[in-house]
């Protein structure tokens, strides 16, 4: 059986980080508001890359404590994140923080439900779906998931139009979402211990729910999903940042 073809954009590091709580509040206020500063321009710069269409930025505190913070990075090639990675790692604030999770992956649309003939370089439409910016929502939800491969239900020894006809119902669930949940699949065969990264963005968290609990009703869930850890978190601005560390220091 052959694999499905897959459209691949750009390359995707979510970086989780925790606050290394008695060192951050050992430091003056004026220190820490100086860190803050600093990281500042690093985040500036992450911004100016998404303006220019040269990658994605995001910053976000999360619920609960699996992590205090993710940080959303998407470049074209590895190397370019790499070099996002050292920039981070170059600044103050940095060692403030310890790594919680990490993923990497690639913005990955399926082929099963594609148009022939398309230009996909020409086509703004998918350009944007490869590459794209970390939307203006406040919510974000990401997981890691696989498709099941033990008997009885192994979706990679499923025919083509089976797979096909699941991935059909699942879109129309997601459909129903559509303006209250922005989901970007990541394909991470090969990059990650995972074989999906799943980010969804909303203005209101319990859509997160709302949404993924449908789909677990839905056959390509009910049968063939399996899921990593779940993480949720506000987006945050510099400022916003800046008042939650500050807040955190005490
Ligand atoms: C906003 C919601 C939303 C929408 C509209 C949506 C639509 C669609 C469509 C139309 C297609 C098929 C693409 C193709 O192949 O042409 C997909 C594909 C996929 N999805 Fe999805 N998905 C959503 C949302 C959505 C969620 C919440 C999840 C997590 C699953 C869950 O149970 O928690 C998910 C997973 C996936 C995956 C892993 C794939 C790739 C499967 C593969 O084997 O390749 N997805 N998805």
């Amino acid at each position: 059986m052959a694999a499905p073809q897959t459209l691949d954009g750009w390359y995707v590091w979510h970086d989780f980080r925790t606050i290394r709580r008695e060192a951050w509040k050992s430091i003056d206020v004026h220190s820490a508001a100086a860190v803050m500063r600093d990281f500042t321009a690093f985040v500036q710069g992450e911004l100016d890359a998404q303006r220019s269409r040269l990658g994605s930025f995001g910053q976000f505190v999360l619920a609960g404590t699996k992590a205090d913070l993710l940080f959303l990075y998407m470049r074209p090639t590895i190397g370019e994140l790499n070099e996002a990675k050292a920039r981070f790692e170059a600044t103050r604030f940095a060692d403030f923080t310890e790594r919680a999770y990490s993923y990497v992956s690639v913005v990955e649309l399926g082929g099963y439900l594609a148009k022939p003939g398309v230009d996909v370089e020409q086509d703004e439409v998918l350009q944007l779906r490869l590459k794209p910016p970390v939307p203006q929502m406040r919510y974000v939800c990401f997981y890691p998931m696989n498709k099941r491969r033990t008997h009885p239900d192994n979706w990679y020894m499923l025919d083509e139009a089976e797979r096909r006809k699941h991935l059909m119902a699942h879109g129309q669930i997601g459909r129903q979402f559509a303006g209250k949940v922005k989901q970007i699949i990541s394909g991470s065969v090969g990059l990650d211990d995972w074989e999906w990264g799943v980010t969804l963005y909303a203005d209101d968290p319990i859509h997160f729910k709302k949404l993924i609990y449908e789909m677990r009703f839905d056959e390509s869930s009910a049968r063939f999903a399996e899921f990593g850890p779940f993480y949720v978190g506000e987006q945050v601005d510099v400022e916003g940042l800046t008042t939650w560390m500050m807040t955190l220091h005490g």
